[in-house]
């Protein structure tokens, strides 16, 4: 795939100058004049004839960092010492790590957090088993389990690559609702595999949030643990990108004056998101959905391999289009993008409906960067946190895992789903909303509670909760 879109850098410079020959003046010059942008300066050593700094540059996707690094490199006097790229460096041992409630100071601690006092704990959890949820870690905690075979929009790049961004998802988790989470990836992407080890490690969490498998298996490894677990089992690039799609298109739909029913949507990526947003669309109204894949339009002229794809060849494309994503996307009001980086083009979208929605949401690069279609649209989105409109799953499992936990649901249905996109929709306000701002950021403090709340009510009402907060009893 394509990288070069990946986002701006951010680097630390440090750099070493001789106060004789050189001034700092000539080294932001150089800088400024190889395109990077110096956001922080850090003096680490002064002497009476030189000074070590820190430089922070940022430069944005076009700016090529070694250029900059060579024109320092050239100014007399100057060294430059070393290069760091911040990205990396935030990298360095993991993102996470596990933090005490309560120290251990004399063998009295020890005694009772461990042998032999903790066999009391163990033995009332084994006499009462649903003990585990107050006496254990599984209260407040969600596994993040992958298998690396369809890492953002990087595909099937294995389980190891695959832990920087489920260590990110638990940071997520952590940070934005105080969820505790483990990223665990998983070196099998045999089905029956998947299956059988998150069955095994299941009684130490209270939630599972699958990420990044690869359709179709992580239909049926969803659908099969959710058969045989007692806690919720969330496929998040399915159920998050649905309900935070469906949010952001009750937005975007007041924003362009458009409405549900009258709607021609071009669904790009018939994977594990692309369905799952076009089934949360179903029932919700829209009665035009056309979806593409790398084959072209899926039509119930023809059939497939794939299961999912027949069922949904059978349930949407009511006038049986068929062709190139060029040819089907004409005349559509809405395009919603779950496939690959840069395969929408200006020219694509020039074809569209008016004022039309784009949701270009694959990541780390979107099916259509937003400059390159900005003044032809009415709404345009991505999944990303660098442009306006983020439609990022990161906006819904936080929350909905903060309200399945907190009442012990058994699972995570549809009622609760829905009440997830009500009220991330509902945090934008009228006057709030824009084309601009149709989806509230990531860090809106609103979110996470409003989604916990609804959450809640709707698990209590559909019976699915096993513990009633006292705020709701
Ligand atoms: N913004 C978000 O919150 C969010 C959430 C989930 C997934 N995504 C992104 O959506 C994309 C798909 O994720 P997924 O989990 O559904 O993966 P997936 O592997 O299950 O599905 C991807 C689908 O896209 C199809 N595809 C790939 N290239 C294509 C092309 N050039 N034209 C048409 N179809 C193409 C594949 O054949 C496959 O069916 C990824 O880029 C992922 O990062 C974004
Ligand atoms: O990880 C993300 O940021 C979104 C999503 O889960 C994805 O796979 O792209
Ligand atoms: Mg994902």
């Amino acid at each position: 795939m394509n990288t070069s879109k990946l986002g701006g850098k951010s680097v630390i410079a440090r750099i070493e100058m001789n106060t004789e020959e050189a001034s700092f003046g000539q080294v932001t010059a150089a800088i400024f004049e190889a395109g990077g942008d110096i956001v922080a300066i850090d003096v680490i050593q002064t002497s009476s004839h030189t000074t070590i700094r820190d430089v922070t540059i940022t430069v944005i996707d076009t700016v090529d960092i070694d250029i900059i690094a060579e024109r320092i490199r050239t100014l007399p006097g100057v060294r430059l010492q070393h290069l760091s790229d911040r990205t990396f460096l935030l990298h360095l041992g993991g993102k996470i790590e596990t933090k005490l409630k309560a120290p251990i100071q004399n063998r009295d601690d020890l005694s009772r957090v461990y042998t032999p006092d903790v066999a009391r704990v163990c033995m009332a959890i084994h006499e009462e088993p649903r003990k585990a949820f107050t006496l254990t870690v599984k209260r407040n905690t969600v596994a993040v389990i992958s298998d690396g075979s369809a890492v953002l929009g990087l595909g099937n790049i294995g389980p190891y690559a695959a832990m920087p961004v489920m260590e990110g998802k638990s940071m997520l988790f952590k940070q934005l609702a105080d969820v505790d989470s483990f990223p665990i990836c998983l070196d099998t992407q045999d089905t029956e595999g998947i299956i059988a080890a998150i069955k095994a490690i299941a009684p130490a969490f209270g939630g599972i949030n699958l990420e990044d498998i690869s359709s179709p298996r992580c239909f049926e490894i969803e659908q099969r643990l959710r058969e045989e677990l007692d806690i919720p089992v969330f496929h998040d690039d399915q159920h998050g990108t649905a309900v935070v799609l469906y949010a952001a298109l009750i937005n975007a739909l007041k924003v362009v004056g458009k409405s549900v029913e009258d709607l021609k949507v071009v669904v790009c990526g018939i994977g594990a998101a692309g369905i799952a947003c076009s089934k949360i669309l179903l029932s919700a109204g829209v009665k035009n959905i056309i979806g593409v894949d790398r084959i072209g339009a899926l039509t119930a002229d023809q059939t497939y391999d794939n299961p999912m794809w027949q069922w949904y060849a059978n349930h949407t494309n009511p006038d049986r289009l068929s062709g190139t994503l060029q040819e089907v996307i004409q005349g559509a009001d809405v395009f919603i993008g779950l496939s690959a980086g840069g395969i929408l083009k200006r020219e694509h979208v020039q074809t569209m409906a008016e004022r039309p929605i784009v949701f270009a949401m694959a990541n780390p690069v979107p099916e259509i960067l937003p400059e390159e279609a900005e003044d032809i649209v009415g709404v345009i989105a991505t999944g990303r946190s660098d442009y306006p409109n983020q439609i990022n799953n990161v906006l819904c499992f936080p929350g909905i895992f903060r309200g399945a936990l907190d009442c012990r649901a058994s699972a995570i249905n549809e009622e609760m789903k829905l009440a997830a996109a009500e009220a991330i929709a509902s945090a934008v306000s009228d006057k709030e909303r824009s084309r601009h701002y149709i989806i509230p950021s990531v860090f809106n403090q609103q979110v996470v509670s409003g989604i916990r709340d609804l959450v809640i009510r709707a698990a209590i009402r559909t019976g699915v909760a096993r513990r009633i907060p006292r705020e709701y009893r």
